[in-house]
């Protein structure tokens, strides 16, 4: 039986423009309507999350900055995992990097981040991966199709989920989590059901126990009906 669902937003519960899914937030509705938490989980700022959690619907349960932060409720006490000076520094030495070659690094909203570090695409990510390895930094290197993200090794979105499952009286087995790029394989793998859309990169997909048909929100929606009845069978 399914108590909650987590879910990712860029990708998941949009369209490949980052345009929400109205479908998706009228099912993101019926699951909180019926009494189902649902905890939206991304690599997005706490305040972009507060907005939109708003104005879905949910009880602002969320994951945020892809684990680094985590609240339960909109009044809860922020937790902030991880640790964003080393970040910043992997940033730094990055930067010099890449202005050496004549291209500027483009920092997302990094006044509203605690503890992760994002940044435009418009570099190779593997130059990025191969940088941040040479200067030894504990630091991991995610690719969200959006965005790129350094954040301190150790923390994801499935150790944030895994600390909100106790929060919340659950079993990370009772919790539905869907996804669609690398930042999301942990919290899919810890999930009882854990499901790619079909948009979804190739590891992401191969640690879903579900892969949708339909690509972005679609397949989201497609994958809560498939569950409907393990959500609302208490
Ligand atoms: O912030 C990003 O880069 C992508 O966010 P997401 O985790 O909601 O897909
Ligand atoms: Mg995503």
């Amino acid at each position: 039986m399914l108590k909650a669902l987590v879910t990712d937003v860029d990708g998941t519960i949009t369209d490949s423009r980052r345009r929400i899914n109205t479908a998706a937030v009228e099912c993101i509705r019926t699951l909180v309507d019926g009494g189902v938490e649902v905890v939206i989980a991304s690599g997005n700022t706490v305040c972009f999350m507060d907005g939109l959690c708003k104005m879905v619907g949910t009880n602002g349960t969320i994951i945020g900055e892809n684990g680094g932060v985590y609240r339960r409720y909109f009044d809860g006490t922020l937790q902030v995992a991880g640790d964003q000076q080393v970040c910043r520094d992997a940033f730094t030495v990055l930067q010099d990097h890449f202005s050496a070659k004549g291209t500027g690094l483009e920092l997302y909203s990094p006044d509203y981040r605690f503890a992760d570090v994002a940044f435009a695409r418009n570099v190779d990510v593997d130059e990025v991966r191969q940088v941040v390895r040479n200067h030894g930094f504990p630091v991991r290197v995610l690719d969200t199709g959006f965005a790129v993200h350094l954040q301190v090794l150790g923390v994801n979105k499935g150790t944030a989920l895994h600390e909100l499952a106790g929060m919340m009286g659950l079993s990370p087995a009772e919790i539905m989590a869907v996804g669609d790029s690398e930042n999301d394989i942990e919290m899919i793998r810890a999930a009882g059901v854990g499901v790619a859309v079909a948009n979804s990169t190739g590891t992401t997909r191969t640690a879903a126990d579900y892969v949708s048909e339909a690509r972005y929100g679609d397949g989201f929606v497609e994958a809560v009906k498939k569950y409907y009845a393990d959500f609302f069978s208490r």
